[in-house]
């Protein structure tokens, strides 16, 4: 995760990608440049391989309503834009077939958004859960949130 500041628009829209390991030229400038693009379209996310990458918007985005957690639900990464539901829909699925505990990484300079896209997070996976939503569990998660930050 990390902070980019959006240009401004130059010219017509560049073709943009999803993810940079589909970047016919990948270096350091057509990244940066493929990120910009993107963030500029409100697309905060973009994945390399399985690892995404957020950029925070430092507003609301209207991407995290049930619609989204619907769509995401059990869908095959990379067929849909990139998105923090689909990182959560993968471990969710990957924990129920393999039978296994999963982990996310999520790592970024402060108030890159790290905490913001564990509650996202959270709130996926309570979704794809039905008990989420009878008891609660996400409020009780993030409620211990400050508790386990305070360092
Ligand atoms: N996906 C997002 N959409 C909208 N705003 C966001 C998003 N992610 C972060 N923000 C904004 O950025 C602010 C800082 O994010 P956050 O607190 O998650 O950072 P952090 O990486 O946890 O910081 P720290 O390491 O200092 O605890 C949030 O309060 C929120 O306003």
């Amino acid at each position: 995760m990390g902070t980019l500041v959006p240009g401004r628009s130059r010219g017509p829209q560049q073709k943009d990608y999803d993810d940079l390991c589909s970047l016919p030229d990948l270096n350091e400038k057509t990244l940066l440049e493929n990120l910009r693009n993107r963030f500029k379209q409100e697309k905060i996310y973009t994945y390399v391989g399985s690892i995404l990458i957020v950029i925070n918007p430092f507003k609301f985005l209207p991407i995290y309503n049930p619609k989204y957690v619907k769509m995401y639900d059990n869908h095959q990464l990379g067929k849909l834009e990139p998105h923090i539901y689909a990182v959560a829909d993968v471990a969710y699925h990957a924990m129920l077939q393999r039978r296994k505990n999963q982990c996310i990484v999520i790592s970024g300079e402060s108030g890159s958004g790290k905490t913001q896209s564990t509650n996202f997070l959270i709130h996926h996976l309570t979704a794809l859960s039905q008990k989420g939503f009878a008891s609660g569990v996400e409020q009780i998660i993030l409620g211990a949130g400050p508790v386990l930050e305070v360092r």
